[in-house]
């Protein structure tokens, strides 16, 4: 019979060797992962000391940053503050600023809001009770100390300014994410007619690019908010028709501002059909008053006629008196108001749009065009100075002979009916002016004005 070699000792041996193998080579593998993940960590460690620097979390209140520091080409000449933004206090104040004290009442950013218009909306918001938080990039088109003002008045008033600028996504992104805002009162914009042949890139940064991330970050914020935004009576350019109605030509700019401020609502047209925002543009007709913007001529014009230095008073080429529909601030204030009332909800949703929703544009002027050699009258009366006029053609500077205002549209849909006329308002701005210049108020301007603007 044969026998069976006796394999047990090969066997065995042979155990021992892969057992002595797989001890090899998991001991291999051992030092292999270990240096594997030695590198990893080693990876990520660099790479979260690169984002770390790079983009400071919002949130974080150990790293107060310039918001801007790390944003696109847009952001150098936009940003001009030094805002602290994330943190725990910073968003208990944006909250808090935000929140209405009335019922079903609004919780509105608006943007702008140390800005002339901006500025007289949210105290009237906040007035009635509603949540206003404020953004605005403080530039210094016009002399950012006149904001700051603005800026205390508004913070005895509980509103809370966030100092950055429109073209920060990660800065609107966060506000949207703190508070739900129902509404936006955009304001915010590089305004005036004849600046746009110094700086046009300054129109195209502030009313085009920062109006299409603005309303980016609001057709994908949830709840979308209902947007109401300043247009410009200047988008009826060259139209010919008097008075100027809605239903007018407007696709003949004679300004880069114009043509923005029209660019502005053909894009509001885009989003709204889109992504189903509601949106308002109202076309604001040469509005002025207290606090008013130093840039525009009825404030340089005291300033000049006070300190006897000579104005020019435009003429057009057929030596007709140059006209404007001047509107007194506190009658555009309650337009933009009534406009925020009777804006009906956004239909979309985190970007998606899941119906119509409401698109309007209105006049909102004062109904009478007075000739600027009229504006210079009263207020040499109101200062008891008389100027020292140039009657000069107006330049080709991108200025319209007239503007005109047919508010039908607006007094049906809101009720707006301007009640100001120009001498009155005047009257109130240079109260407003000589007191905030510290002057001595003359005869016929006598009486004391309050810090908020009233007498
Ligand atoms: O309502 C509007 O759409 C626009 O109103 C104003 O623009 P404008 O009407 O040109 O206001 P001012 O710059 O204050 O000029 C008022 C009038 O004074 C005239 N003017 C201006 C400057 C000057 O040195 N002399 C002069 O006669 C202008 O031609 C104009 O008729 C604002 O500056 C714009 O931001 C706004 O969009």
């Amino acid at each position: 019979m044969p026998t069976t070699p006796d394999t047990s000792k090969t066997m065995k041996l042979e155990r021992y060797n892969s057992y002595l193998r797989k001890l090899h080579s998991t001991k291999l593998l051992n030092a292999s992962s270990k240096f594997l993940f030695r590198v990893t960590l080693l990876i990520a460690l660099v790479l979260i000391l690169f984002f770390t620097i790079t983009y400071p979390p919002l949130s974080d209140n150990s790293h107060p940053y310039r918001r801007h520091q790390h944003h696109s080409f847009l952001s150098t000449s936009l940003f001009s503050g030094s805002s602290l933004v994330g943190g725990a206090s910073w968003e208990k104040q944006v909250r808090h600023s935000s929140t209405p004290r009335r019922l079903n009442g609004f919780s509105v950013l608006v943007t702008g809001a140390v800005g002339f218009i901006g500025s007289h909306c949210s105290l009237a918001l906040k007035k009635r009770g509603d949540g206003v938080l404020g953004l605005d990039n403080f530039n210094d088109y016009y002399d950012p100390s006149l904001k700051r003002a603005r800026q205390n008045l508004l913070s005895k008033h509980q509103i809370f300014i966030v100092e950055g600028d429109l073209n920060d996504d990660a800065l609107l992104t966060k506000l949207f994410d703190v508070v739900p805002f129902t509404h936006i009162l955009h304001l915010a914009a590089q305004a005036g007619v004849r600046y746009a042949m110094q700086n046009p890139q300054s129109y195209v940064r502030s009313n085009i690019a920062g109006f299409v991330n603005l309303l980016e970050v609001a057709k994908a914020a949830n709840p979308q908010p209902a947007i109401v935004w300043a247009s410009s009576s200047s988008v009826y350019g060259l139209n010919t028709e008097n008075p100027f109605s809605e239903r007018d030509r407007t696709d003949q700019p004679a300004s880069l501002y114009a043509a923005t401020k029209k660019a502005g609502e053909e894009i509001a047209h885009t989003y709204n059909h889109i992504y189903g925002l509601s949106l308002t543009g109202l076309r604001f007709f040469t509005v002025y008053g207290p606090w008013g913007r130093p840039d525009m001529a009825y404030f340089f014009f005291t300033k000049d006629i006070l300190q006897g230095k000579p104005i020019d008073i435009y003429k057009t080429s057929d030596q007709k008196e140059v006209a404007r529909d001047f509107t007194y601030i506190d009658d555009v204030v309650k337009g933009c108001l009534g406009a925020l009332d009777t804006a009906e909800k956004s239909t979309g949703s985190g970007g998606k749009k899941k119906g119509p929703a409401q698109l309007r544009v209105y006049n909102l002027g004062n109904t009478s065009p007075v000739p600027v050699g009229r504006l210079v009258s009263i207020l040499e009366g109101l200062l008891g100075t008389k100027a020292k006029k140039h009657v000069i053609t107006m330049p080709r500077n991108g200025d319209v002979p007239f503007t005109h205002a047919n508010v039908t549209l607006a007094y049906k849909d809101f009720g707006y009916k301007p009640t100001t006329d120009l001498a009155s308002g005047l009257r109130k701005f240079v109260k407003w002016y000589v007191n905030y210049f510290g002057m001595e108020p003359t005869k016929s301007i006598k009486g004391t004005q309050r810090a908020d603007g009233s007498s």
